[in-house]
Formats: C-alpha cells, structure tokens, sequence
C-alpha cells in the first residue's frame, strides 16, 4: 500500500513567529501512523527555524523552489546544497506559478528535479492544465508532456522516489475543485505514463498527489480514489488546526 502524503505549500505568506507558531501547534499533535506523511513547504528564511523547531516530530520541512546549480553567480536564489545543510528533507518544483511568473520549463524542472536527487532532497513535482487546456481537451496530453521532460533521465529507482502533484491550474485557489473522479482519472493517467517510462512496479510505488482548493472537507472524497496518494495544499494548510485535520484524513 503507499503511504499518504499531505503537504502543505504556505506560498508567500506568514512571518517567521507566525511560522514557529505554527509548528508548536502542529508537532505533538499529528498522528503517529507510518502511512501517512506530513510536510510543510515554507519560505526560506523560515526554514532554519522549522527544521530545528520539528526535529524529533513527525512534521517533515520543505522548500518550495530551488535552483539547479550547487552554487554560484545566481543573485537571489537558494541551491540544492545550502537546503541539504538546513536538513530540509524535500522540495516542490515546477509549481504552476513558478511556471507562470518566473519563467520555469519542463527543461529547468528537470535540471532541478536531478539536482534535488544528487543532493539527497526529495522533489515535490508539479504539473496540470490551464483552462483552456482542459476545455480543449489537452489535460491528458499536456500533463503527459510534463512528466516525460520532467522526469526525462532519471533512474527508475529515483522515479519511485519521486512525490507528483497533479494540480490543475485552474482549481489552485480558486475554490474550485476538480471532481475526485475526474482528478483521479488525470492521476491514473500520470501513472500509467510512468509505467510506460518505467515499469508497473515503479509506477505503483509513485505517489500522486492531488492539489487545488483542497481543504478538511473535501480531502476525505480525494483520498478514496485509486490514483490520489495524498494532496498538495496551499491556503488549507496556513492554519494550525486545517492542516492536522487534512494529515488525520490520511491516516483513513
Ligand atoms: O501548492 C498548492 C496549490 O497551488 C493549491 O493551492 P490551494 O490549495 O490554495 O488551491
């Protein structure tokens, strides 16, 4: 059986007290259940201070982008190396709003999908359609594009590692929420790619998250479908209390 995982991505939002609140709130009060796993994607300057505040809890910390390179004349960006020494354990990638407005590809996804693999850091990779995609009807393609280059090179051993969130575009924050059955059947699809990229053996370890608008009263419906591991949140998980409902739903 693979194991839940809910991640929670705070975007940028909260100050660093309003962070460590958070995380006093949070550590001693998830569930102690090994198939279910918790993650907290924050800003950087608040990832120091969330890796010690979590050591010993069950609240796993990441990053919510990186660069590919280990270090150089990159002003303003934070590489692989310098979150491995923050003992940040994962990193999302090519969420659509990176896409968006900094310019990512599916070739810089890739470069720091690598990246993320060499330096011990698990990567949280995104990929969905836009609207008109969808009424287009693109999904099935475009999203298969996306993880064919983003996870282009990779060995399969590293593909089973890999977390991918499958969040269409036009769900993320708008309080509209794919149908658990239409999610699940892009999720199946993703799978089945990697099958193809793969093997059926691999492509039953992957874990598929789902994201977009998902809160504590819907994740129970997500989390029933065959092809969604687990859920990719951003406004849901800023508060304390949200965010442990959506983890408990996991251990369901
Ligand atoms: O990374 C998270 C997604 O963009 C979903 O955001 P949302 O839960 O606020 O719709």
């Amino acid at each position: 059986m693979r194991k839940k995982v809910i991640a929670g991505n705070w975007k940028m939002n909260k100050v660093l007290t309003e962070a460590e609140q958070f995380a006093d709130n949070v550590t001693d009060k998830l569930p102690n259940d090994d198939n279910v796993e918790a993650i907290v994607c924050a800003p950087f300057p608040f990832l120091p201070s969330l890796v010690e505040k979590t050591k010993g809890s069950r609240l796993q910390v990441g990053a919510q982008n990186m660069h590919f390179e280990d270090s150089g004349a990159f002003t303003g960006e934070v590489s692989p190396v310098m979150l491995k020494d923050l003992g940040v354990t994962y990193v999302v990638i090519g969420h659509s709003e990176r896409r968006e407005h900094f310019a990512e590809t599916d070739q810089t996804v890739n470069k720091k999908v690598h990246a993320a693999f060499n330096h011990g850091l698990t990567p949280i990779v995104c990929v969905g359609e836009s609207l008109e995609q969808r009424e287009a009807n693109q999904t099935m393609n475009h999203t298969e594009q996306q993880i064919k280059k983003g996870l282009e090179g990779l060995r399969h051993d590293q593909v089973a590692d890999t977390i991918i969130a499958y969040e269409p575009i036009w769900a993320i924050g708008t309080g509209k929420t794919a149908s658990s059955a239409d999610a699940n059947e892009v999720c199946a699809h993703i799978r089945n790619v990697v099958k193809e990229m793969t093997s059926g053996d691999i492509a039953e370890q992957v874990v598929i998250q789902y994201g977009g608008s998902v809160k504590p009263a819907n994740i129970d419906e997500l989390l029933t479908q065959s092809d969604i591991d687990g859920a990719l949140v951003g406004g849901a998980s800023l508060e304390a209390e949200s965010f442990q409902q959506l983890v408990e739903a996991g251990t369901t």
